[in-house]
């Protein structure tokens, strides 16, 4: 089996996947922490030959992360940051400090569509583009929607927005605190990626296929017109791309990747873009 694991600021996220068939066999998160429990906090290790790791924890937990898995798993990958990889080249003027998770979003991305905006919705909201031939811009980042809501400090921290609402409910003036607090997130949020995207592609002269990952994607996606993909393995993908393992991923196909999302004309997002900032 394969371990892979994704290391954010409030979750770690795992995976097992097996070698000889390339299926998930099984996956879970826990709290981002720094002493793990193998056999609770991840899955017993005995049965793990090889680890993938993208962390953007502090660097003490990473330690005290590997350290463990190396005292019983041979291999044992960290993904880092580079200035190239795999035909991209990072927008940071020290790649080296680009979010690694970002930078496995934006390989994953790319390998699916040959240029894009990748969205990871977590602790954070990032937002990265990547062109066509591999040049990679940067990006943007904004707290996310439980940061949003924990900074107001108005006692709605633990009334979180229901990922089955409906947008336009999400989208209208709240009558409440807790909904006025839980909208006005919303709307913030899903308004920057509309214009993000938009002024990004307006500024390139393309317009990119849009994919949204992390644990806010699935209700961030539904307040958004502009077609997109949510790809929920997308981190896992980028470390599959950088240490293939299994016969599918030397092959190049990346698991759980969705089709790539159709693509607006460059001419409507300049349109809604007009529009936008007439208002
Ligand atoms: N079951 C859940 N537990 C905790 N957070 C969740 C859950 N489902 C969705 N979320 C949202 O997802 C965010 C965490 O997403 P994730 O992509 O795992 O973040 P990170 O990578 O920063 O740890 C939380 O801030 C919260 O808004
Ligand atoms: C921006 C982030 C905090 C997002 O992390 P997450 O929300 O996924 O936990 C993370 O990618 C990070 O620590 N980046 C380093 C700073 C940067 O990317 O510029
Ligand atoms: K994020």
């Amino acid at each position: 089996m394969i371990l892979d694991l994704d290391i954010g600021n409030t979750l770690s996220k795992w995976r097992l996947k097996d070698v000889a068939s390339s299926e998930i066999r099984s996956r879970g998160a826990v709290w981002t922490r720094e002493e793990w429990r193998p056999g609770a906090d991840i899955p017993d290790l005995d049965v793990v030959e090889a680890v993938r790791i993208s962390s953007v924890a502090r660097e003490s937990v990473l330690r005290d992360t590997v350290t463990l898995l190396q005292r019983q798993v041979g291999v044992v990958h960290v993904a880092r940051s580079a200035p190239e990889a795999l035909g991209v080249s990072c927008g940071y003027d020290e790649p080296g400090r680009l979010g690694v998770d970002r930078w496995m979003g934006v390989l994953a991305g790319y390998q699916l569509t040959g240029g894009c905006c990748s969205v990871d919705c977590g602790s954070a909201i990032t937002m990265d583009f990547v062109l066509p031939g591999g040049r990679h811009l940067g990006g943007y980042i904004i707290p996310g929607l439980r940061l949003m809501k924990e900074s107001l400090k108005l006692g709605t921290r633990n009334v979180a927005i229901d990922p089955d609402s409906e947008a336009d409910e999400l989208l209208a003036p709240g009558c409440n605190t807790v909904e006025a607090v839980n909208h006005g997130i919303y709307m913030s949020a899903v308004s920057a990626v509309n214009r993000i995207y938009s002024e990004v592609c307006d500024r390139e002269g393309v317009a990119l296929p849009l994919l949204l990952t992390g644990g806010d994607a699935r209700v961030v996606s539904r307040g958004l017109r502009i077609p997109h993909a949510v790809w929920p393995d997308m981190v896992y993908a980028g470390l599959e791309a950088c240490y293939p393992l299994t016969a599918a991923e030397r092959a190049g196909r990346l698991a759980g990747a969705p089709l790539p999302p159709p693509v607006p004309p460059l001419e409507k997002i300049r349109a809604s873009l007009a529009f936008s900032m007439l208002l």
